[in-house]
């Protein structure tokens, strides 16, 4: 098996070290060359980077490691960039999430007029390191988290169709984890299913073991209780925002019995349940900078301190684990099934086919095989037309550098209630974003 040379994109990312330390985890199946770490932002690169050098040089002397905020020296000779940046970093998260909630509406990282401000800063960031990649290493993949996934993927169908860049979202895996939890299975790769929907916007519609066996009513009769409130106490769900969310799934699920939900639906069907439950004052974006980023930069410190990573351990588990398997497909052609972001192109028959939905694919050495849906119910499209509709106006208000679509973005999001509250949002969104968007016109 050829050994492979991966660059991590977003090198200061709190999911670097759960990804290296995977990587390295796992060579008898995904062997390793090399790994390079790349950010814009030598700083928060720095101890995230010299923490994994020791981590890796401890784990497997024989992987080569660097870390650069050199464009040509990371993207050169590379056959995958994993890339996961955030531009804006948790400072602009924090006022995509608090702008909205002062008028009243959602604020969430990649849902509604927060996610819409994001994507703006997402689009000419990805663009960038999917261009350095292209240029340095024309024939390299690049494996996408960088958020909010459905704008960036609509924004490089657009700008870069021929790219060779596949988004991927772990939501529907940490919820399969979870269905596995509840199965008494050791594993979600046990499951087979089908799903269909946008990024953050979906559903299961079947659940089987790999015998056939349906096992779609045994989940629902949990979730029609609980939700997906399975006592799982893993490194991101114990925090109590995400408690809220999974218990939140049984009323997302009521509104659809005959499948299983996505919890970010609960952005767009509860909103004012949201809002009431939110404290303006204290997002998720403070949650995170409290718990992740400090254990995780708290971790690095220490590695550094004590010369050693002995006695210490990142969190690695599904995010990194699905990176790694799409990473696997690819290279040595597994055609291995796996819920990707794709453009529809007939998947769901009675869709829109520019639309970039998220749905099984087989993956192999040419990229994605997306598997066919057939038709939707009314429920799920109507909903799907109109947030689509969302992330297609918010391309375009950023290619055309236009107010009055991203006006109608903001307007057209389930989770805003007014074409005015709309514009007040938008007007301080921009005044915020004024360093990261385009000036627009
Ligand atoms: N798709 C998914 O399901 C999924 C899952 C988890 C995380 N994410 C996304 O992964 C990203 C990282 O999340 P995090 O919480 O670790 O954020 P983080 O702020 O800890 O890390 C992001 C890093 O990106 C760097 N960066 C920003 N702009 C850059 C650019 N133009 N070029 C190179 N580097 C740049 C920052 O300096 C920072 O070090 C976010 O976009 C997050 O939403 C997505
Ligand atoms: O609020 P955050 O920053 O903790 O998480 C937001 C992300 O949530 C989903 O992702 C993952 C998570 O990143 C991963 O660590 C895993 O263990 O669980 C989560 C799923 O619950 C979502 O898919 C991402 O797009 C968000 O950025
Ligand atoms: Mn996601």
């Amino acid at each position: 098996m050829k050994k492979q040379k991966i660059l991590i994109a977003g090198g200061g990312s709190t999911y670097t070290p759960g990804i290296v330390a995977m990587l390295a985890d796992n060579i008898d199946r995904f062997p390793i060359e090399e790994i390079k770490l790349y950010d814009d932002l030598a700083e928060r690169q720095e101890p995230i980077g010299a923490a994994c050098e020791i981590l890796l040089r401890e784990k497997n002397s024989d992987i080569k490691f660097s870390y650069t905020t050199d464009p040509e020296e990371a993207f050169t000779n590379i056959d995958f960039c994993m890339a996961h940046i955030r531009v804006g970093l948790y400072a602009m998260r924090e006022k995509d999430e608090k702008i909205p909630l002062k008028y009243g509406v959602v604020g969430q990282e990649t849902c509604g007029p927060g996610g819409i401000a994001y994507g703006m800063r997402s689009i000419p960031g990805v663009l960038e390191i999917l261009d350095y990649m292209e240029k340095y290493s024309p024939n390299a993949w690049m494996l996408n988290y960088s958020n909010p996934a459905a704008i960036v993927a609509e924004a490089t169908r657009r700008l870069r169709p021929n790219s060779k860049i596949i988004n991927i979202c772990d939501m529907p895996i940490a919820i399969e984890n979870i269905f596995a939890d509840i199965l008494g299975l050791e594993s979600r790769k046990e499951l087979t299913v089908r799903y269909y929907g946008l990024n953050h916007f979906g559903w299961w519609t079947s659940v089987t073991d790999k015998s056939g066996h349906d096992l779609l009513p045994q989940l629902q009769r949990f979730v029609a209780k609980d939700g997906y409130a399975f006592e799982t106490e893993d490194f991101q769900h114990k925090h109590p925002s995400w408690k809220a969310t999974f218990k939140k799934a049984k009323d997302i699920y009521a509104l659809d019995p005959t499948t299983l939900p996505n919890t970010y639906l609960k952005y767009y069907l509860y909103p004012d349940y949201e809002v009431a439950n939110s404290n303006p004052d204290f997002t998720r974006a403070n949650e995170v900078m409290e718990t992740r980023e400090k254990e995780v930069f708290e971790i690095a410190h220490k590695i550094i301190d004590n010369g050693t990573a002995e006695g210490t351990s990142f969190h690695a588990g599904a995010h990194a684990t699905f990176i790694i398997d799409l990473a696997c497909a690819i290279a040595f052609n597994t055609k291995e099934r796996m819920l990707l972001i794709v453009p529809n192109n007939g998947a769901i028959d009675n869709f829109d086919s520019e639309a970039m939905v998220e749905i099984p694919c087989l993956v192999g050495n040419d990229g994605p095989e997306p598997l066919s849906i057939g038709s939707i119910p009314t429920f799920q499209k109507g909903l799907m037309e109109q947030q689509v509709a969302v992330e297609k106006l918010v391309v375009e208000a950023y290619i055309e550098e236009s107010y009055q679509k991203l006006w109608q973005a903001i307007t057209l999001s389930k989770t805003v209630p007014s074409a005015s509250v709309a514009k007040t949002i938008l007007d301080d969104l921009i005044e915020a974003n004024k360093t990261f968007w385009p000036q627009l016109k």
